[in-house]
């Protein structure tokens, strides 16, 4: 019989993101932080070839990369709410994590299963906060997807790309529950 572990399950079962502009401080020390991308980095790996690495952006960096991503929304044309939403999240941000995909030749591991390995150490990551009582919330955006971007902000090497932009910091407010996905509308049994 299997051994059940009743808090793990209910925290998976009731686990919520906190959006990203609703965290304020305290946020994280480097020594709790650096125990959370510990946990998140206990991920599945297919031949543990570790395609992922983290880079930590603090307060006082925040505001460079709002100003870079103001100025490529401006060079690629983007509307104002696309940049000031571009540049929004840094300048909101008081603590974030870029989970950083790392691309390993590999004869075995196909790459779309090193991006699939990299999404669990997103995920992992904000569980890891969440379950730990900081509000965490894993972003994207169009500076995620944008290579100028990545060099400029993150001097990112062509095998590297932005898997997430995690925000962890104390919540000021749980949002409400949203839909979840309709099980039996999406299993099929054989
Ligand atoms: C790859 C990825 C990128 C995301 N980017 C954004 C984003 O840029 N902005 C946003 O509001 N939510 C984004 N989300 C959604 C939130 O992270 C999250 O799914 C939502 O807040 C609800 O999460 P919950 O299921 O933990 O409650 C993204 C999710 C994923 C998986």
């Amino acid at each position: 019989m299997p051994t059940p572990n009743p808090d793990a399950l209910h925290f998976l079962q009731t686990r919520r993101s906190r959006p990203a502009k609703t965290l304020t401080t305290p946020v994280p020390d480097r020594d709790t932080l650096t125990d959370l991308l510990t946990v998140a980095s206990r991920a599945p790996d297919h031949g543990m070839l570790e395609p992922w690495r983290f880079i930590v952006i603090e307060k006082p960096a925040m505001a460079r990369l709002a100003d870079i991503a103001e100025a490529r929304g401006t060079a690629l044309a983007l509307d104002a709410e696309q940049i000031q939403k571009g540049r929004g999240q840094f300048d909101q941000g008081d603590l974030a994590v870029v989970v950083v995909e790392v691309q390993k030749p590999s004869p075995k591991i196909p790459p779309l299963e090193q991006t699939y390995a990299v999404g669990g150490v997103c995920l992992s990551l904000v569980n890891a906060a969440l379950a730990s009582g900081w509000g965490a919330n894993w972003l994207s955006g169009w500076v995620s997807h944008d290579r100028a971007f990545m060099t400029e902000a993150f001097d990112l090497a062509e095998h590297e790309r932005i898997a997430g932009i995690i925000h962890i910091g104390t919540e000021t407010s749980a949002p409400p529950e949203r839909g979840r996905p309709d099980i039996t509308a999406i299993t099929t049994w054989q």
